[in-house]
């Protein structure tokens, strides 16, 4: 399993070094090209990195950010459901990425999946080139949660969409956590990123981290292997319980 483990003695902690790594990521981005390209999951992961970003704003180049959704729920953005309604309420209404460079699910296309699918991936390819172009787009960062069953982004245990090798967008109508309908970035995708972070908080996580990490169960949270970047796992001392046999590193209050 490959990644660095840190486990963060508060959720103070995590958000801090949440924020210096994604300022981290932004800024290696800024030496090789003018934009910062990341991808952000739902559930409790926007509200952690929101802590963090706001915290210190300082050495954000919001201007350069490009924000996409690493999975999205097929409902209107203005519904509690929506992933893009959680992060503009959490952090998109506080900083000034310009709206343009927030990539949403096409809100047309709530009752029809696949034609969503396609389209976030069309958006995606005015970003990173034509599929033509790239067989992949690479992201700067992708910002993932995990699942107490093990999952991330909306890609589920047992779910064929885990084994999507062309496609850059998927779409699942089955999913195990509501709503059912979503799109959702490919493992190839997550695994062609430049650097991916895993928050994971909550006692209700130890058992899929306990088979992750001590048992190598090829859940889909397990199978984010980035082929050439770097995976950090942030979890706070609850989850990180649980591993018993893999290195963590203590991160502590200044
Ligand atoms: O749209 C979603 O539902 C999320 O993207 C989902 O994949 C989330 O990251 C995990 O379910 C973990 O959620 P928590 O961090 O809230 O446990």
């Amino acid at each position: 399993m490959s990644g660095t483990i840190y486990a963060c003695t508060s959720t103070a902690v995590l958000a801090q070094q949440l924020r210096d790594l994604v300022v981290r990521a932004q800024d290696q981005a800024l030496q090789s090209h003018d934009r910062f390209t990341v991808a952000i999951s739902g559930g409790s992961l926007p509200r952690t990195l929101a802590q963090g970003l706001l915290a210190q704003p300082e050495g954000l180049h919001w201007s350069k950010w490009h924000v996409f959704y690493a999975d999205e729920r097929c409902v209107p953005l203005d519904d509690a459901e929506s992933n893009h309604r959680l992060v503009q309420a959490e952090l998109l209404d506080h900083v000034p990425i310009p709206r343009a460079q927030v990539y949403t699910l096409n809100p047309a296309l709530v009752t029809n999946p696949e034609e969503a699918a396609n389209d976030y991936e069309k958006q995606m390819t005015d970003v990173f080139a034509h599929k033509d172009a790239v067989r992949l787009p690479v992201f700067d960062l992708i910002l993932l949660g995990m699942g107490p069953d093990g999952h991330t982004c909306s890609l589920f245990p047992g779910h064929p969409l885990l084994d999507e090798k062309e496609r850059w967008v998927s779409y699942l109508q089955d999913s195990p956590k509501p709503p059912p309908t979503r799109i959702t970035l490919t493992l190839p995708v997550v695994n062609h990123a430049r650097r991916a972070v895993f928050v994971v908080i909550g006692s209700n996580k130890q058992d899929a981290l306990a088979r992750i990490f001590d048992h190598k169960e090829p859940l889909p949270a397990q199978r984010v292997q980035l082929v050439h970047g770097e995976l950090v796992w942030l979890m706070d001392e609850a989850a990180a319980s649980a591993i018993q046999r893999a290195p963590i590193a203590r991160l502590v209050e200044n």
